[in-house]
């Protein structure tokens, strides 16, 4: 699913609306929006009539959209009551559901909160700021006390469109109906969180002439795009990946890495890493060799703490021209600028230190951070977090990864992460991908075995699903 900025959307808005505004638009959103309300009506009351709903109208064409919705719904025998809350209502929405036969009531001639079957958030769209008036909040909370169902217009009111940062007082939709194309924050934490279960309704808009904000892969995509070995593929054709993670002080990191790297398919992986993990390693995962060697991409970084030769390391690794991942510590020995056939690992705290900025800045707008960084270094990021997002330098488009359960990010998921994106990497795949994949996988085996595993475990559960994948493909 891809996503646009709200200057885009006004842009293909205008392009599918001609010179004039005759309301085509607006009637194809109410069109698609009443649809769903009506299917959630009965999904959770059995039926459709007699059922009672509250719109939240807002002074903009979001609320017009939730009026010309909810004209259709009092006209197949809804029971609405509209309220505006926020400045003038649009003035034809509000006169046809006056025809409709619904009624336009102040907050205090409510019925009691929980007598609604759903309530429908038409207070802002992409026109909003961020966060709502004190008033509206407390009726959005009060409606969340009594447990009442809110279907979303366009994007649950109160979040920043183009960031998905959520700096104030916000709905917290069960479903959004969003109109043309995604936004941004339909995909960003923390948003998307409020955003529920998103459904796209067409409008007609043309989106070819625009580059995506955003590329949300799903996970049909992510198995598609896995780098599945031919018959004919040796352990070179899988590709070798070379370890160099841990230290004294961390050996896990070093472990964890490697078995990232082990089942997430490379052909072979060399462990030039610290003595410590040595013993554990050969116990465990008796394939790895020690001797250094050929190698397709490089895994460095990742619990190395203080290394004094970690510069040289790097430049040396970059030098023989394969490309690589740097993770955690690493990222602070690269150079100046790397290939974009490079990929670093950053959390947050790691970017933000990387761009000389604070982490709240990094987290607070994610999708501007990513890009920085690629920008600053030259190299593909992977920005990790409840939102994994990928940036490449020169393109506009960041990549979103399957996002997965908050069980994942734990001590060591980075290490393996690295392990699984470092394998895709030697098999010859671009560094966005390989970090999209890695992501993705990671991310979806945890879904699919949910519970705080250990990343090594997971790790294991990863060449699981991946052998799933296959077994599907290859019945
Ligand atoms: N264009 C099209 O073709 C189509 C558009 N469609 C629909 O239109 C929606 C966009 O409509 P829109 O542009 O009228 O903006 P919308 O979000 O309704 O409200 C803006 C108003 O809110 C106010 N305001 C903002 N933030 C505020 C805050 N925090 N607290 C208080 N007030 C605040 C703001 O005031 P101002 O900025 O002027 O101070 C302004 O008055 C879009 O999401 C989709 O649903 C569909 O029908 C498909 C076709
Ligand atoms: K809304």
């Amino acid at each position: 699913m891809q996503a646009f900025t709200v200057e885009q959307v006004r842009r293909l808005e205008r392009a599918a609306m001609g010179p004039q505004d005759d309301g085509t638009l607006m009637q194809r959103a109410a069109a698609g929006l009443a649809a769903v309300l009506a299917d959630e009506l009965r999904t959770r009351a059995g039926h459709v009539y007699g059922t009672h709903v509250l719109v939240l109208v807002g002074p903009g064409n979001n609320g017009g959209d939730a009026l010309w919705a909810a004209a259709r719904l009092a006209r197949r025998g809804v029971r609405v009551d509209a309220v505006g809350v926020l400045g003038t209502p649009h003035a034809e929405g509000l006169a046809a559901l006056r025809a409709a036969g619904g009624r336009v009531v102040g907050t205090e001639a409510l019925a009691a909160l929980d007598a609604y079957d759903l309530a429908v958030d038409g207070v802002l769209g992409i026109g909003g700021r961020p966060g709502l008036p004190d008033d509206v909040a407390d009726l959005v909370g009060r409606l969340a006390d009594a447990c009442v169902p809110v279907v979303a217009v366009d994007l649950p009111s109160g979040v920043a469109a183009d960031t998905g940062a959520v700096p104030g007082a916000a709905v917290s939709a069960a479903v959004t109906v969003t109109f043309g194309v995604a936004k941004p924050c339909h995909l960003l934490e923390p948003a998307r969180a409020r955003t529920g279960r998103l459904v796209l309704v067409d409008i007609g808009l043309d989106t070819s002439a625009e580059e995506p904000e955003l590329d949300a892969w799903d996970a049909a995509r992510v198995a598609d795009a896995w780098p599945w070995p031919a018959r004919s593929s040796d352990k070179y054709a899988k590709g070798v990946v070379g370890v160099d993670c841990g230290s004294e002080t961390y050996p896990g990191a070093g472990i964890m890495a490697t078995y990232g790297a082990v089942h997430g398919g490379a052909g072979m992986v060399r462990f030039v890493g610290p003595e410590s993990a040595r013993a554990t390693i050969t116990a465990n995962l008796p394939d790895v060799v020690f001797a250094p060697g050929r190698v397709q991409a490089h895994l460095l970084g990742s619990g190395w703490g203080e290394r004094a030769d970690g510069d040289r390391a790097v430049a040396d690794a970059v030098a023989s021209e394969v490309p690589g991942v740097l993770d955690a510590d690493g990222i602070g020995h690269r150079p100046d600028r790397l290939p974009d056939s490079w990929l670093l690992t950053p959390h947050a705290g790691e970017l933000a230190r990387l761009l000389g900025i604070e982490r709240s800045e990094v987290e607070d707008d994610p999708l501007a951070a990513v890009r920085a960084g690629a920008g600053r270094t030259g190299a593909t990021v992977l920005l990790k977090g409840a939102t994994q997002l990928v940036a490449r330098p020169g393109v506009r488009t960041v990549e979103v990864a399957v996002p997965g359960p908050s069980w994942t990010g734990r001590a060591g998921s980075g290490d393996t992460l690295g392990g699984l994106c470092a394998a895709v990497l030697a098999s010859g795949r671009p560094a966005h991908e390989a970090a999209v994949l890695g992501a993705s996988l990671q991310a979806q085996t945890a879904a699919a075995h949910p519970g705080p595993l250990p990343p090594h475990v997971l790790a294991e559960r990863c060449a699981d699903r991946l052998g799933a994948w296959w077994q599907e493909r290859h019945p």
